[in-house]
């Protein structure tokens, strides 16, 4: 038996257990671990490797320094960057067979969520528009918009993102969606219906409010500091910020990092993530992009139901928190938008923003589709 057989038989083995168990989706890469120990230590190697850090950091030398280690592991170069590339495209390489792709796997994902109600999360950067140097150019396509426009048609739909939520609104510009900006801690969303009688009414959601001075504080702090470093540039996001270091030469990058330790020193309540070449600093609470979906659902009506089918695609580290949170519930799917082999919690693949289009048309077609054939057979 090939390799390649032997892996899928694995994965259909899962899967076959998956649908007759009460598991869900979500389990069979798990399932598949313990049929086989799939991943041989080379392999396991490469993804401990390739693991990137997203731990919070409250200054000192010793933590600068895993800082620039963590920058630098968020910026792979050339050649590891087509070594995890070419992992990700082999459909016998460990990393495909533990999170293979949502498009080819689309009729399994919709089978799983049959008789469900399915709710749409998206991340925006990296996941709706591609990323780009400029962070104030980082459009969305007329046909993403489209699709956007057809899939909150059938679907409730939700953007969450780490960018303020005005800003991400402006770029998405759809007024029927729902918003997280901040990271989920500016939310605008549904009403939770069954609690109130005022029918749609806007649910307004801030648990950070409070940190809204000293984060401007910080804001103007960080802008003065980082003047000096060419290419750095500091992104008022509401309730957290962004240090982008994309446009900066790597050797700067350590006076960059110490730079935002030192300020950010002063400021205890506050903590430091990291992203796509980006310094992420936000409140030290307990709320995330997890936490947003788990609200957002929870003002839809599903708290605690069986009968929902949440679906979350994101490219970035913050988007684990919610890859984590559907885990945990046994609920629906993460998907993640990478072309390189990560650590994650997701299921599911795409390789780019064309990819989560397709993927959103595919949802879109179906549901039509599906909507059709229910009709006729009502007549
Ligand atoms: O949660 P997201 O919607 O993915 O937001 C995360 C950060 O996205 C943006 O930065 C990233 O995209 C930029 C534009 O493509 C790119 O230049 C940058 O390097 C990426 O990190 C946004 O500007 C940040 O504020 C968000 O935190």
């Amino acid at each position: 038996m090939t390799n390649r057989n032997v892996n899928n038989t694995l994965m259909e083995l899962a899967m076959s257990i998956s649908n007759r168990s009460a598991l869900p989706r979500a389990a069979v890469p798990g399932l598949m671990a313990l049929f086989g120990g799939v991943l041989g230590p080379p392999q396991k190697k490469l993804l401990r490797k390739t693991l990137e850090d997203g731990s919070v950091n409250k200054g000192g030398n010793k933590v600068i320094n895993t800082w620039i280690d963590s920058m630098r592991a968020s910026s792979p170069t050339r050649s590891a960057k087509s070594t995890q590339n070419n992992q990700n495209q082999d459909p016998t390489s460990p990393w495909t067979l533990y999170h293979p792709s949502a498009l080819s796997m689309f009729d399994h994902i919709v089978c799983e969520s049959k008789g469900k109600q399915i709710v749409t999360f998206l991340d925006y950067d990296g996941t709706l528009s591609p990323i780009v140097a400029d962070p104030d150019k980082a459009y969305m396509s007329k046909k993403m918009r489209a699709t956007l426009k057809d899939l909150a048609r059938h679907f409730p739909t939700a953007i969450v993102s780490g960018r303020c939520l005005d800003k991400v609104y402006n770029f998405v510009r759809l007024a029927e969606l729902y918003y997280a900006g901040s990271h989920g801690m500016d939310i605008k969303g549904p009403t939770n219906k069954r609690s109130t009688k005022k029918g749609n009414e806007q649910v307004l959601f801030q648990p950070a409010s409070e940190f809204l001075p000293m984060i401007n504080e910080v804001y103007n702090i960080l802008v003065e500091k980082t003047k000096s470093v060419p290419g750095a540039k500091v992104e008022n996001n509401k309730f957290c910020l962004s240090v982008h270091f994309r446009c900066v030469d790597e050797k700067n990058w350590a006076s960059l990092g110490e730079q935002v330790s030192l300020v950010l020193n002063e400021y205890p309540k506050l903590k430091l993530t990291q992203g796509r070449k980006v310094l992420e600093i936000r409140p030290a609470i307990k709320w995330d992009k997890g936490k947003a979906l788990e609200f957002l659902l929870e003002s839809l009506g599903y708290a605690n139901s069986d009968n929902v089918f949440p679906i979350f695609i994101g490219d970035d580290r913050t988007d684990e928190d919610a890859f984590k949170v559907l885990r945990r519930r046994g609920q629906g799917i993460g998907i993640l938008v990478s072309k390189i082999t990560k650590e994650t919690d997701a299921s599911y693949t795409l390789q780019d923003p064309t990819e989560v289009g397709q993927f959103l048309r595919h949802m879109v077609e179906w549901k039509r589709t599906s909507s059709q054939y229910q009709k006729l057979d009502s007549r």
